[in-house]
């Protein structure tokens, strides 16, 4: 069949563009990591040809043996990366190559800060894959068939970089990607092989396939022999005490498309009732698009070492979603299909030990390099607050990694287990006291704390989104239950001394008529009106019932378009508070309504809630200035 070449000229999308402008320079200084990266993808299309071609073993095209394949020329200034893995057809190329599909990369790319030292991090959350050639080559040239299509299906994409690319169709007998790097000039030193040699072993050995270079004679001429540079065995299933860090390093950036190394990792292999190896590892940084739920997963499931396929809602907890590596099992069927995978005995078992594995790497990070595990916490704290709600088995296992802020430090740092809490309590307190706030200020200057202050009672400062649906799952705490400081009546119980009792009732008894006035006044707006146990400097707050949502909370789900059903708060008055004793004497009933009004608004104010009428809390805000 005759080909019609049908070429074009298409446009990077703008993010792509923008992309590849920040990484030539972010990356300059470390311009080698581009070989890793086409090298991971040439063993990612073999992986995945492998995989497909155990349905159809017409794919493998008579010529089953894998391999990655790195030449140079150094006349012509070029240097290629040849895999005879899956390929692409047109369609593919189009929607892989010159655009970038995963969402929040708009957002992403606004981050930026032109700082270069600063993009580069940021650049590494992105990961850049086949853009990385771009680093070193001022043009590059993919040539591609996808394995099982006819020859006349080749595809060839050139681009120099700077916006356009260029698609045409070709003939091509030859199934797999090849990407020619026309090597710019100051990346020539690219152009030799001890060079290569290096980088392919420092970067690639733990790769299974082998990666080969031409045999060459004395005088540097290609004999027309291939010979493999790498170790080519998969890294997990090589002995622990065989490996170095710096092997598990590398192994992490090709698993993870990371240019960092992870903080921690946990290798297993598990025998016995069911056979599997795990390599787990925890990145030092969040990626990107953490809060995406589409986003890709991390771990890569493979069958006796061949590469089955990349997920983790099965392999991993929702609230682990930060978790990459690599699961290897003895026992799976070759054939396992997503259904399958679904509902599997062995994949369960799989799962919840490697969560094990995960909680116990955690664990013991926290206890014995709290350093670390603080710069975990910070990455990846909130997602594992999730945890509780979503693992109840693992639970206190979960609670015990948890850190808050805490009035203890005041600090808005996240650094507070709840076992230096319970250790730190009194014997007469039998819970644990919280407050949720949209911010750690908030939070901590909240009228709630001020007789958890006085009484030098430790209060937790929660701020994080997560945090109202963390203690709506996370109830108790080695028997101790946690409670809101914001929500319920407040009884301190044994805390309260008599003197204290005493003081607060002769308050009560002498503006005992007042109550029944504000509940007149207040009658529409809430439930009740008592006096407060809870407040020293403040002269009302508002209290919401056990089960209520938050008010910044039901504000944001408010915002979000949700139906969130009308509470009527308490409202809760200081009795000892001289505003409250001057509004007691107050006849004029008019002005009471008004500052009962100021009161409860005020109270809702403090609390991150919403007025329903700010026009009216500014008249009479302005009638009483006016009258002072
Ligand atoms: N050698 C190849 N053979 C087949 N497909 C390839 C090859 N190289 C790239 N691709 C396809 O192009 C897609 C995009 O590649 P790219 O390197 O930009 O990103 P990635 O590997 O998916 O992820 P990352 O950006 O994290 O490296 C790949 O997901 C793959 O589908």
């Amino acid at each position: 069949m005759t080909v019609t070449s049908h070429k074009e000229t298409h446009s990077f999308q703008t993010e792509v563009s923008q992309l590849l402008h920040l990484m030539i320079h972010a990356l300059y200084s470390n311009k080698e990591i581009f070989l890793r990266e086409l090298i991971s993808n040439a063993a990612d299309a073999c992986d995945k040809l492998r995989f497909e071609a155990l349905s159809d073993d017409a794919l493998m095209e008579g010529q089953a043996e894998l391999a990655i394949d790195i030449q140079f020329d150094p006349e012509a200034k070029t240097l290629s990366i040849t895999d005879n893995g899956i390929g692409m057809n047109r369609e593919e190329v189009l929607a892989n190559i010159g655009t970038i599909a995963r969402s929040g990369t708009r957002e992403f790319l606004t981050k930026l800060t032109g700082d270069q030292k600063k993009d580069a991090h940021l650049i590494g959350q992105f990961g850049v894959g086949f853009y990385s050639g771009f680093i070193v080559a001022d043009k590059v040239t993919l040539t591609t068939r996808r394995a099982g299509m006819g020859a006349e299906h080749g595809v060839r994409w050139t681009s120099d970089g700077s916006g356009e690319f260029e698609i045409e169709t070709l003939e091509r007998s030859q199934r797999g990607t090849q990407v020619v790097l026309h090597l710019k000039k100051d990346a020539e030193e690219f152009l030799d092989e001890w060079r290569l040699r290096q980088i392919i072993t420092r970067y690639s050995d733990h790769i299974s396939l082998p990666i080969r270079m031409p045999k060459r004679d004395d005088k540097g001429e290609e004999m027309g022999e291939w010979e493999t540079v790498n170790r080519a065995s998969a890294l997990w299933t090589r002995s622990k005490s065989d490996i170095s860090d710096e092997e598990y390093h590398e192994f992490y950036k090709h698993v993870a498309h990371d240019f960092e190394n992870p903080l921690a990792w946990t290798h297993h292999r598990v025998e016995g009732r069911q056979e599997y190896t795990s390599l787990l590892y925890i990145p030092r940084r969040a990626p990107f698009d953490l809060w995406d739920r589409e986003r890709r997963q991390g771990i890569k499931l493979y069958v006796q070492r061949v590469f089955i396929m990349e997920e983790t809602e099965q392999l991993m907890p929702t609230y682990l979603r930060f978790v990459r590596g690599v699961i290897d099992s003895a026992d799976l069927p070759l054939n396992i299909s997503r259904e399958i995978l679904q509902s599997n005995r062995l994949i369960d078992g799989m799962r919840s030990g490697s969560v094990k594995k995960i909680l116990g790497l955690l664990a013991d990070m926290a206890k014995n390099q709290p350093e670390q595990y603080a710069e975990f916490w910070e990455a990846f704290g909130r997602v594992l607050k999730e945890g509780p709600a979503e693992d109840h088995a693992n639970q206190e296992q979960i609670a015990q990694l948890l850190r808050f802020a805490s009035t203890h430090s005041g600090e808005a740092k996240q650094d507070v287990s709840l076992e230096d809490y319970v250790a730190r309590m009194s014997k007469d307190q039998d819970c644990i006291y919280y407050i949720t706030a949209d911010s750690h200020a908030a939070a901590s200057n909240s009228p709630h704390l001020e007789v958890f202050r006085k009484r030098g009672i430790e209060v937790l400062l929660l701020s994080d989104r997560v945090d109202e649906w963390l203690v709506a799952h996370l109830t108790e705490f080695q028997g101790k239950k946690l409670k809101s400081v914001a929500k319920g009546d407040l009884d301190l119980g044994k805390l309260d001394s008599e003197d204290e009792k005493k003081a607060q009732q002769e308050a009560e008894e002498q503006a005992k008529d007042l109550l029944p006035r504000l509940k007149n006044a207040l009658e529409q707006q809430v439930e009740d009106v008592r006096f407060s146990h809870r407040l020293t400097d403040s002269p009302a707050c508002i209290v919401l019932s056990e089960h209520d949502m938050a008010l910044y909370m039901q504000q944001l789900l408010k915002q979000a378009g949700q139906d969130v059903p009308r509470t009527r708060p308490v409202l809760e008055v200081n009795p000892a508070h001289q505003l409250i004793q001057r509004m007691q004497a107050e006849s004029d009933e008019q002005r009471f309504q008004d500052w009962a009004s100021l009161l409860l608004d005020q109270a809702i104010l403090a609390e991150g809630g919403q007025l329903e009428d700010p026009a009216g809390f500014v008249r009479r805000m302005n009638t009483l200035m006016m009258a002072a």
